[in-house]
């Protein structure tokens, strides 16, 4: 129908003779008559041709899961809002009215014989859902319409809390599918159409997306101060400084130095460039905390065989999910879990046990392993503590098997199982002997010990990380890129601003003001200022249909 429209409006451009034109409509109009449902047949039926979808500018759509529940939010967005609410919402507020002016006498059943009135805009309102075209009761219900542009979207918004039952959803998604100039919203179109009116920035958008999808504390706190427009204002003050560098450098170029313009501006503009180089390189210098606090951090369990790697993933996992046999070589493959430790997201992996083996199945498994480590954000090496620590004329000391020593880094952490194995005599100068961080001994097999362990992994992570709370538990030195396409642009914007600072003497001066210009819109695109429309269907469409 689109192209229908768009091909009429073509012919009356270029001024074909009418007769020309109204056949090519009634043709067109064919095409869609036999391509589009009943609702096409009866527009036409009645001479008004079928709106397309970008005309249906009003959207809705069932905001809470599909599903029973107590309360169903369904949320509409659009030019035709409020005749949206005319149609299909009976308040009580307005039966009252008439029932004051004497022409009814029980509230509830005259509501929806009652005339609609005009919302009160952001209160919410006791009303029946009625049917468009019958008047039947559809749901008692709870209404609230959010005058544009004080709303999400920045549109004329109305909620419509009803009954979470499917029949009742069911029937009043039907009853808006009835309203004229309405369709169902696509995934992610309520956020886009608040982009769109200015509300929220890509970066609140992106931050929206990861507090819907927040499994842990660390990842609720930190989309939330994303979605809240922390992440927004930073980068907005990081490009307006690159435009006030470029405006020294444009009006260098426009009147010159000495004349109109003070000595020394092309060096002020160099010295602000290298500030700005510095503050994106440290933004840049953050190791990656604020995607992997998003994604989760990979930890990966390896160690040699049968030292209860698969027990410490069941251990932590709170239940069975890994094989756990005396056999050596139980786990091959890579099992991996999505864990909350310490309110952390953790990808925890339980790998194949490290050794020589002539067996190639457990060979490929050995492989993947080591691959897992070499790709982790942390590892955690797993000995049995008899095996591992041996007396010495100086002590006990620990010793890693010679295949696993170049996996072990001095981030790695160790974990000494099997200590019930231990006697006593010897378990307690060993505990004495052991590294102060990041280095636990436990038994899992009488969970001694696993407390200590879980507490003390959670802080070292945290430190790590560096997501410290202060004493208001606040988050101090919070990275500011969460994001990979973050990173992309400030890379870029860097590379900008080097090659502006390369540029030789103020000879060059117009080309320098063009590596600014770049550099400005680099940043620009984190927060969709410029030039994004390629990334906004790949953002949008990852969320669900209703927000
Ligand atoms: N005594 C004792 N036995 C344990 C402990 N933890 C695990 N085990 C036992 O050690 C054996 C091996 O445990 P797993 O968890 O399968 O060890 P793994 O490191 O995953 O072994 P592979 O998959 O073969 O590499 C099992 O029989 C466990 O019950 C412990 O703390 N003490
Ligand atoms: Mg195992």
């Amino acid at each position: 129908m689109l192209r229908a429209i768009s091909i009429s409006f073509r012919c009356k451009k270029l001024s074909f003779p009418n007769a020309y034109l109204s056949r090519t409509i009634l043709a067109l109009r064919h095409i869609s008559v036999t391509s589009c449902p009943a609702l096409t047949m009866k527009a036409l039926e009645h001479g008004t041709p079928p709106l397309s979808d970008a005309q249906r500018r009003t959207i809705y759509a069932l905001s809470t899961p599909p599903g029973k529940s107590g309360v169903a939010v369904i949320r509409v967005s659009g030019p035709e809002t409020l005749g949206v609410w005319q149609r299909i919402v009976r308040t009580t507020r307005a039966a009252r009215i008439s029932q004051d002016k004497g022409k009814g006498k029980d509230v509830n059943r005259s509501v929806t014989k009652t005339p609609s009135i005009l919302p009160q805009p952001w209160k919410m309102e006791r009303c029946h859902i009625i049917d468009p075209h019958t008047s039947e009761i559809l749901d008692d219900a709870l209404a609230v319409f959010f005058r544009g542009p004080r709303s999400f979207t920045t549109e004329d918004v109305l909620e419509l809390h009803v009954h979470g039952g499917r029949a009742v959803v069911g029937a009043v998604l039907t009853a808006l599918a009835r309203v004229p100039g309405c369709r169902p919203a696509s995934p992610g179109e309520f956020t886009r159409r608040a982009y769109e009116g200015g509300r929220l920035d890509l970066t609140q958008v992106e931050g929206l997306r990861d507090l819907v999808d927040a499994d842990t504390e660390s990842q609720r706190r930190a989309a939330l101060r994303v979605a809240g427009g922390e992440a927004r204002s930073q980068f907005h003050a990081l490009r307006e400084d690159i435009i006030g560098c470029l405006a020294l450098i444009e009006a260098l170029i426009d009147f010159g130095e000495g004349e109109d313009i003070e000595e020394g501006v092309f060096d002020q503009a160099r010295q602000q460039a290298q500030r700005l180089r510095d503050r994106i390189q440290s933004i840049l210098s953050d190791n990656r905390r604020g995607e992997i606090m998003r994604t989760g951090i990979r930890l990966v369990i390896f160690g040699p065989p049968n030292v209860g790697k698969s027990s410490l993933l069941n251990f932590l996992a709170q239940r069975e999910a890994a094989i756990v046999t005396h056999v050596p070589g139980t786990t091959r493959d890579i099992l991996e879990l999505s864990l909350d430790i310490g309110g952390l997201p953790i990808l925890v992996a339980d790998t194949a046990g490290l050794r020589e083996s002539p067996d190639e199945v457990e060979q490929i498994g050995i492989e993947r392993a080591r691959k897992a480590v070499q790709a982790a954000d942390a590892s955690l090496l797993v000995l049995s503590l008899s095996d591992a620590v041996s007396a010495t004329p100086s002590g006990p000391r620990l010793h890693i098997p010679a295949e696993i020593a170049p996996l072990v880094t001095p981030n790695t952490f160790i974990l000494l199982n099997k200590m019930d194995l231990l006697p006593t005599s010897v378990l307690m100068p060993t505990l004495t002997a052991l590294p102060q961080h990041g280095c636990w001994a436990v038994s899992l097999a009488s969970q001694t010990g696993t407390g200590e362990f879980v507490a003390g992994l959670a802080t070292e992570l945290q430190d790590r990380y560096n997501l410290i709370q202060d004493a208001e538990g606040e988050d101090t030195n919070v990275p500011l890129i969460t994001h990979a396409r973050h990173r992309v642009h400030l890379e870029s914007a860097l590379e900008f601003l080097d090659a502006f600072l390369d540029t030789p003497a103020p000879e060059d001066i117009v080309l320098g003001a063009e590596e600014l210009r770049y550099a400005a819109q680099a940043v620009g695109k984190i927060s969709g200022l410029v030039d994004v429309e390629d990334v906004l269907d790949a953002i949008f469409n990852q969320f669900c249909i209703g927000k």
